[in-house]
């Protein structure tokens, strides 16, 4: 099937809006324009999905109320305008889908709600639970108790994270430009890019990092970012603009379509790819990388040519190549300290109690560089 196909037959969909497509030019909350998405959304739902809405825009409903001009810098101010954005957000979202007879369940969550394993299920079964009893799922960071160190950072990343943990068959990315360019199309000219198939497709776009209305996060860089890890766990994404939700999420074919790599990867191994922290590196020499990435083999001390960080056994590690890029992610069996002494060294030469692979085969996961 194709990505497109894929995406218009999903029977689960996340859908990501960004700040900027919500708002006024003057920077309050645009009630046509959520009604237009809103609108869009309660059509896939007649047509028989299940919708789960990942909304930005808190910080930007916030500010007009608190008599803020711009989007503030400092996270205290942008905490206290999510807070009061928050709820005039819920309040516009409760309205426009009772248009449609349709109600609403708000879901915050925080990095650690869907990235500790321990936590996630809980996410999971509230999502799951929300979607069966007929209610639409409003999810969005808790920015007032998300500091730096559990924060997202940006809601595309959360959408791709809650796309694949509740096992979405489709995302799509709603924005104020209709498609991935190969540059900033606000710039000068660009080439429009219709499909990604693979790394090769996206090799040499420029992706701004920051988005026209100054309101948003991230900018095209973390929507292809995200884009990339979705499509990479087994989860096609459609990238398009948000005033064409109607076709976004029907059958016309418009914006950017990203095709999976692969099959999906467990909630394991989506977990130790992408959503746990690292806490280290791990340097490898070509044959380790080779062992890794090809044969799917365990990871050993001799294949180490460096390390970085202060991890403990348990800790998910990085593994790159002697370039520094990523290859994989994995669960190491040592602690920091214990490896200058092992690594470089054959298993056989070591003592007994340090022969034990640094990672095993089953704690890692190859990097899809798709
Ligand atoms: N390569 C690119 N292709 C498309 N848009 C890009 C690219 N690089 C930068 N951009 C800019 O990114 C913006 C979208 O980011 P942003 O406003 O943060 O989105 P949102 O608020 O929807 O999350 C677009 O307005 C576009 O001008
Ligand atoms: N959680 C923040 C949004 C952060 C964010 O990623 O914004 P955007 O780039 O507009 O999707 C808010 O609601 O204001």
């Amino acid at each position: 099937m194709s990505t497109r196909a894929a995406v218009a037959d999903a029977r689960l969909v996340v859908v990501k809006v960004g700040s900027s497509s919500l708002t006024t030019a003057e920077g309050g909350l645009d009630p046509a324009r959520l009604d237009d998405l809103v609108d869009a959304i309660a059509g896939r739902r007649a047509a028989g999905s299940q919708v789960v809405l990942v909304s930005s825009g808190a910080i930007a409903a916030g500010l007009a109320p608190l008599g803020i001009a711009r989007r503030p810098r400092d996270l205290a101010t942008q905490q206290a305008a999510a807070s009061v954005g928050q709820i005039v957000l819920g309040h516009a979202y409760v309205a426009s889908f009772a248009r449609h007879s349709l109600r609403v369940g708000q879901v915050l969550l925080t990095a650690d709600d869907v990235v500790r394993r321990s936590h996630y299920r809980n996410a999971q079964r509230t999502l799951t639970r929300l979607l069966a009893l007929g209610a639409v799922p409003v999810v969005n960071e808790n920015d007032t108790v998300a500091t730096d160190e559990i924060r997202f950072g940006d809601n595309d990343r959360l959408a791709a994270l809650v796309a694949h943990l509740i096992g979405a068959d489709a995302l799509v990315l709603l924005s104020d430009v209709d498609a991935l360019y190969d540059g900033d199309p606000r710039l000068g000219p660009a080439r429009r890019i219709t499909e990604v198939a693979g790394g090769s497709d996206v090799e040499g776009v420029r992706a701004g990092t920051s988005g026209a209305s100054g309101l948003g996060t991230g900018g095209m860089a973390s929507k292809l970012a995200a884009a990339r890890l979705a499509s990479a766990a087994g989860v096609p994404v459609l990238l398009a603009a948000a005033t064409d939700a109607v076709n976004a999420l029907g059958p016309a074919e418009v914006g950017t379509a990203f095709a999976t790599a692969g099959r999906r990867l467990s909630s394991r191994r989506f977990w130790l790819a992408y959503a746990a922290d690292s806490t280290g590196t791990l340097t490898l020499d070509d044959g380790a990388v080779a062992a890794v990435v090809r044969d799917r083999r365990s990871l050993l001390a001799a294949g180490i040519t460096a390390t970085t960080g202060d991890f403990v056994a348990g800790d998910v590690v990085e593994l790159t190549d002697q370039s520094g890029n990523v290859i994989a992610r994995g669960i190491t069996n040592y602690d920091a300290p214990e490896l200058p002494d092992l690594i470089g060294h054959q298993s056989h030469t070591l003592p007994t109690s340090r022969r034990r692979e640094v990672i095993h085969a089953d704690d890692l996961v190859p990097l899809a560089h798709h």
